[in-house]
């Protein structure tokens, strides 16, 4: 796996280590036992985005003007835990109940839907929308992966907009309602803005002011991507 990044993993302290859920310790053990021959191809050196912000800032929406507009490939933990959910799969049950309480799914599957999408993604640079969503997932994704994002984007916006905005989503979403939504807000504030705050202080994050048209929000997050295309281009 990206041998040139396995030192990152190394950088965990064991600390840490120790909080994650023996689920994701297992998982661990299995990828950095078998590092660089599981699947990705290890001359792969990804550019990976992480899309943060709360329920309803416009992450789907943004990421897939990104997308379309500088080449990446948009991979969404929220549908691809959806996918899993609709599927025959043994998880599907706990996914549900999972998110229709609004809670977060364990790293340990989430990450493995990640990885896999990574692996059959037909770009090598990557958005992950709505991913690490505590500081619990942001570490397991480190030390499994192996990697950390190159860069982190982050939708502000205020509660009421983002409330207004799910609640005329109108996609049949078991998780679009009044009651799993203050959950999920309260989830936000409680264990995703740490991740937000944990980049941020490695300048690894653009703050994105989330209001306003799509078109307008799109013009502030195109500045980011352009800022960066010498460096998209030299390298990938
Ligand atoms: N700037 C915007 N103004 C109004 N509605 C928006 C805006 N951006 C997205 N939406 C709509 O708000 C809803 C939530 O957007 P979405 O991209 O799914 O957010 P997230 O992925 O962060 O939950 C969708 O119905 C989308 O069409
Ligand atoms: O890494 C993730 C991403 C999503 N979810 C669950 O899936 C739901 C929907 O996530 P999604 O990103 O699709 O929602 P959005 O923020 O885009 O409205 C979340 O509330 C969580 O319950 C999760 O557990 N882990
Ligand atoms: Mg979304």
């Amino acid at each position: 796996m990206w041998r040139r990044f396995a030192h990152l993993s190394q950088s965990i302290s064991r600390t840490k280590l120790q909080s994650l859920d023996p689920t994701v310790l297992k998982l661990i053990n299995t990828f950095s036992s078998d590092a660089g021959n599981d699947g990705v191809a290890s001359s792969r050196k990804p550019f990976i985005s992480f899309v943060l912000g709360g329920p309803g800032s416009g992450k789907g929406t943004q990421c897939e003007k990104i997308a379309s507009i500088f080449s990446f490939a948009h991979l969404s933990a929220g549908e691809l835990l959806r996918e899993e959910m609709s599927s025959p799969s043994e998880n599907g049950e706990l996914i549900r109940n999972v998110i229709k309480e609004g809670k977060i799914v364990p790293s340990a599957i989430t990450i493995s839907l990640i990885k896999r999408a990574i692996n059959s993604a037909t770009s090598d640079k990557i958005l992950i929308d709505g991913f690490p969503r505590s500081e619990e997932n942001r570490i397991a994704f480190e030390k499994i992966i192996g990697v950390e994002p190159d860069l982190v984007i982050f939708f502000e916006c205020p509660e009421e907009e983002m409330v207004k905005r799910i609640l005329g989503r109108n996609l049949g979403r078991i998780d679009d309602n009044m009651e799993t939504i203050r959950k999920r807000l309260k989830v936000f504030e409680d264990l995703n803005m740490p991740v937000v705050e944990h980049y941020s202080s490695k300048g690894k994050v653009h703050k994105i002011t989330a209001t306003g048209t799509v078109d307008e929000i799109f013009e502030r997050v195109r500045q980011v991507f352009a800022s960066l295309r010498p460096k998209l281009c030299l390298e990938h």
